[in-house]
């Protein structure tokens, strides 16, 4: 029961178009404030070994601030296909601009981002009993990609209108009328540090901040940062990383393993600190969010604790965004049909500049690790498919499915990826079922808006705190989430979790976290889908 509240306002305002009605939930003129009670089951052995469950309940207070900042977002690797793609698309869709294709007159749209086109379950009406749907940009205020101000680095000096025609992703009918709109935005110079990509890139490196001092380099962003917020009046700024996919970065003690040492190692310019790197700790020092949309470990221990200490969201890794997407579902489907996958192989072609980059070495063994985990969460909760076994050497380990991931670069298909896969399952009675599938993903339509989903559900996080009254400390401060948005997993491949917490991939259980998480802070219960009202006897 919400206690010391005032009633609820009549209406929500602000655009919201529902309200919830409950003692449990209450507007105020600056923040939606809920009573959520968070229900679990602790499971333990008795002395017996047998399993125990215990249901739990946690009081959880909801508080999150009603006023939709303005918000930039400041993309690292803007002159590229997705950086590219998404700012003339949002201008497409600021400007209302409409294009002419072969099948016809074409409407800008937001297509394939979570937040802007689908929707959740509100409830069921009260009449019909059927079930009452809103967009899921409406279950709390959040800002829309129209207003969003999009500025960033390149180590290319292309301008965006050169960025967009080299990218060729989108029509050119709309390239043409958005052109002018772009012609004047240019990427700001950036941080190069060669051995980290593939060499193919160096030829792109006409843009890049001089000087091989990395604190330095970290300071200059910082002041980009400051000024891009002050030039453009804004309350926030996100960076979001989708510049080339680096090497991994060796994480060693002294080197990178704690704040400290990771910030002397950039005071002394040591060669294992990474550009992206040096991107987070400058957005970290600024208090700005960073997102990595790649799947190099920018996250080594000491951003992770520096975050941490400021208290800063930061999230990733690598955008979930075509076959890596599919794999998190159709795996889940079959694990949890009980067929037991025993070959999940994935091969990719595609012809863009990030495939150029993927073709060396270093930055393939980055993304294939990012493709290659998607599945272990899901391998490891069936222990009946996939049971306990020891190694030839005796250690434990449990069967895990053969994974296979090749991406090769074929510069014809440009943008237009191309991936083929097959999951080869054991099912009933020492049956085997073959799938196989051929997925065009458009690699920067389909990446474009997961980045809208991310800017997006990272600022409104930043505007949502949580506490856990108690009797004896009832107005125990508000406080915010972990600096590592797990939240944002549904739209990552890897996703960065808060240290000694579960990686999650399934895309359903991901999505039903982030929905859920945002309907206990207006007060509605998780969506289970029991549907009881449908089952019993009237
Ligand atoms: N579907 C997808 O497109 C998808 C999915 C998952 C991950 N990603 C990742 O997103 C990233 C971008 O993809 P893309 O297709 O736009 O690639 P892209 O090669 O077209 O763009 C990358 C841009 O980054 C720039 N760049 C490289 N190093 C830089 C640095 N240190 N600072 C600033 N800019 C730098 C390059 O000049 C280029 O313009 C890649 O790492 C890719 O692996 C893409
Ligand atoms: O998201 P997804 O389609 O599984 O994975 C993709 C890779 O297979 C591909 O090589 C590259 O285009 C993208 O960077 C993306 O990471």
């Amino acid at each position: 029961m919400v206690t010391n509240r005032k009633s609820p306002s009549p209406a929500p305002g602000r655009n919201l178009p529902y309200v919830v009605q409950s003692p449990n939930v209450c507007y105020t003129d600056t923040h939606i404030e809920s009573d959520y009670v968070y229900q679990n089951t602790r499971v333990r052995r008795d002395p017996a070994g047998h399993l125990v469950a215990e249901p739990t309940e946690t009081h959880y207070q909801f508080q999150t601030d009603r006023t939709v900042p303005r918000v930039g977002v400041m993309l690292v690797g803007w002159g590229g296909n997705n950086g590219s793609t998404l700012t003339a698309s949002i201008l497409a869709n600021r400007l209302g601009i409409e294009w002419h294709t072969k099948e016809g007159l074409q409407r800008p749209n937001y297509f394939g981002s979570v937040v802007l086109s689908s929707t959740l379950k509100l409830g069921v009406d009260d009449t019909t009993g059927a079930d009452v749907f809103v967009p899921f940009h409406d279950i709390l205020p959040m800002v829309h990609p129209n207003d969003l101000v999009i500025g960033g680095w390149d180590i290319n000096k292309a301008n965006l209108a050169d960025a967009m025609s080299r990218s060729q992703v989108l029509d050119y009918d709309l390239q043409r009328q958005v052109r002018p709109h772009l012609e004047s935005l240019s990427p700001l110079p950036s941080i190069y540090y060669p051995d980290y990509i593939a060499a193919n890139q160096n030829e792109r490196a006409d843009n890049v901040i001089p000087g091989t001092d990395k604190w330095a380099h970290m300071e200059h962003i910082r002041q980009d940062i400051r000024n891009f917020k002050q030039t453009n009046q804004l309350d926030q700024v996100i960076v979001l990383w989708t510049a080339n996919t680096e090497r991994f970065s060796a994480v060693e003690a002294g080197l990178n393993d704690t704040a400290d040492n990771l910030l002397a190692s950039v005071r002394s310019s040591q060669s294992e600190v990474a550009p992206s790197t040096v991107f987070a700790l400058a957005a970290i020092h600024e208090g700005v969010p960073f997102i990595n949309g790649s799947p190099q470990n920018t996250f080594v221990p000491g951003v992770i604790e520096f975050a941490e200490q400021r208290g800063v969201y930061i999230g990733g890794d690598d955008f979930k965004s075509g076959q890596t997407k599919v794999k998190s579902v159709i795996t889940d489907f079959l694990v949890n049909a009980g067929i037991k996958p025993l070959a999940i192989t994935s091969y990719n072609h595609l012809g863009n500049n990030d495939g150029f980059n993927l073709s060396a070495p270093q930055q393939f063994r980055s993304k294939e690790i990012s493709k290659s985990n998607v599945v272990d969460d899901m391998v490891a909760a069936n222990h009946l498919l996939y049971p306990a076994k020891k190694t030839k050497s005796g250690e434990a380990t449990t069967e895990h499915p053969d994974h296979v991931v090749v991406i090769k670069y074929v510069p014809a298909v440009g943008d237009s990826k191309r991936a083929l896969d097959e999951y080869y399952s054991e099912i009933f009675m020492g049956g085997r079922n073959t799938i196989a599938m051929y997925n065009t993903c458009e690699d920067s339509l389909l990446a474009s808006p997961l980045i809208l989903d991310l800017v997006i559900i990272t600022e409104l996080m930043t505007r949502i705190r949580y506490r856990v009254p108690t009797a004896a400390d009832p107005e125990t401060p508000y406080a915010p989430f972990h600096s590592v948005l797990s939240i944002l997993s549904y739209m990552l491949k890897a996703p960065l979790v808060p240290p000694h917490t579960p990686v999650v991939n399934a895309l359903s259980k991901q999505r039903t976290a982030m929905e859920n998480v945002f309907r206990a802070c207006v007060g509605l219960p998780p969506q289970n889908d029991m549907s009881l009202e449908h089952r019993a006897f009237h």
